[in-house]
């Protein structure tokens, strides 16, 4: 775990003490789009046409963020055009990297890079900040479009419709106000706050973040009960987004982040709502629970410095999720 300053790589934890033991998440430096015709995305440079075979998707299969982009990528039927490499689930003192001794890493299959941090370098030589995945390279121009997963996932939902004739449409125009909303109080509360919660280092700091993270379990469930999905009768970005974090809820993030008031499976139709979605055609292949379950519990030593696997619950993700009868 470490970060660049000015090229130069560092090795050090996440800095909670100037924040009185709070964790807080930087936000991501490549903020550029692929578009249909390569015009200016909402923000950065244009240039990034959408075109097949052209970019490339860096992830995790740990990684909720990164999740979120393999989901989309897999829904919009992105397979054949964007090609993709998978860390190994350990990020240890070299940050990210392509060691391929682990089952589904598959090392860096465009440039055989031993860490994730040569890609950003590669981008940017004096590059600072965070190695964060998932980043959407772009072999033409040979540098990285965005590391932001929340705006990879919006190009992935529109920019390519031309080339492959899907136009399902997660985030339309008519719900995007409540999809909005749902975003801005789910990432900060949910998606962010279960990380607020396990790397906390001081008991106010977690405080703070595990009371709203329930609060936000609480309200969402009541949402589940009147209707199928977050957005109402069809789904949404707002469910996929929240997915990948429900998804490792149970596994980790209940113990290893000390998020423990209740399981996630103790909420009947937030559970349900969870099984479907895992169940939606293409996704279950998208989650690797033997990559979450090591990654989390391996990577962070200020949590669990002996680096144990708990045994953890068996939990039936096929079992019939009942929503919508
Ligand atoms: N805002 C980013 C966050 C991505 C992120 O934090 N990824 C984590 C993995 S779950 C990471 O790579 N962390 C490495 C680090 O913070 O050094 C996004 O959503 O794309």
């Amino acid at each position: 775990m470490g970060q660049l300053v000015d090229g130069i790589w560092h090795d050090e934890w996440y800095d909670t003490k100037s924040t009185g033991g709070a964790f807080k998440r930087d936000t991501s430096r490549f903020r550029n789009w692929v578009t249909a015709d390569g015009a200016a995305g909402p923000t950065g440079q244009g240039g990034f046409k959408a075109q097949t075979g052209r970019y490339h998707l860096y992830v995790s299969l740990a990684c909720p963020w990164a999740h979120r982009t393999l989901i989309f990528r897999a829904l919009k039927g992105l397979t054949p055009h964007i090609d993709v490499s998978t860390v190994h689930p350990d990020m240890m003192s070299d940050g990210w990297s392509f060691d391929t001794d682990f089952p589904g890493a598959t090392g860096d299959t465009l440039f055989g890079s031993a860490f994730l941090r040569d890609i950003y370098l590669r981008s940017e030589p004096e590059c600072s900040g965070r190695v964060t995945v998932p980043i959407l390279w772009d072999k033409q121009t040979d540098q990285i479009v965005s590391n932001e997963s929340a705006d990879i996932i919006r190009m992935f939902n529109s920019a390519f419709n031309d080339l492959t004739g899907n136009d399902d449409d997660n985030y339309p125009a008519t719900l995007r106000d409540r999809i909005d909303a749902l975003n801005d109080r789910i990432y900060d509360t949910v998606n962010n706050g279960v990380y607020k919660s396990g790397f906390a280092t001081s008991q106010k700091a977690y405080d703070e973040a595990v009371h709203p993270l329930f609060d936000s379990l609480d309200w969402i469930e009541g949402i589940l009960s009147e209707n199928r999905y977050l957005a109402g009768d069809r789904i949404t970005e707002a469910d996929w987004r929240l997915f990948t974090t429900a998804a490792r809820f149970d596994p980790v993030y209940h113990t290893h982040f000390k998020c423990n008031r209740a399981w996630l499976r103790e909420y009947p139709n937030l559970w349900g709502w969870t099984r479907e979605l895992y169940q939606w055609p293409g996704v279950a292949q998208t989650v690797d629970f033997a990559h979450i379950v090591r990654h989390y519990h391996y990577s962070h030593p200020t949590i669990n410095p002996n680096r144990i696997i708990p045994i953890n619950p068996v939990i039936d993700w096929d079992k019939p999720h009942g929503r919508g009868g």
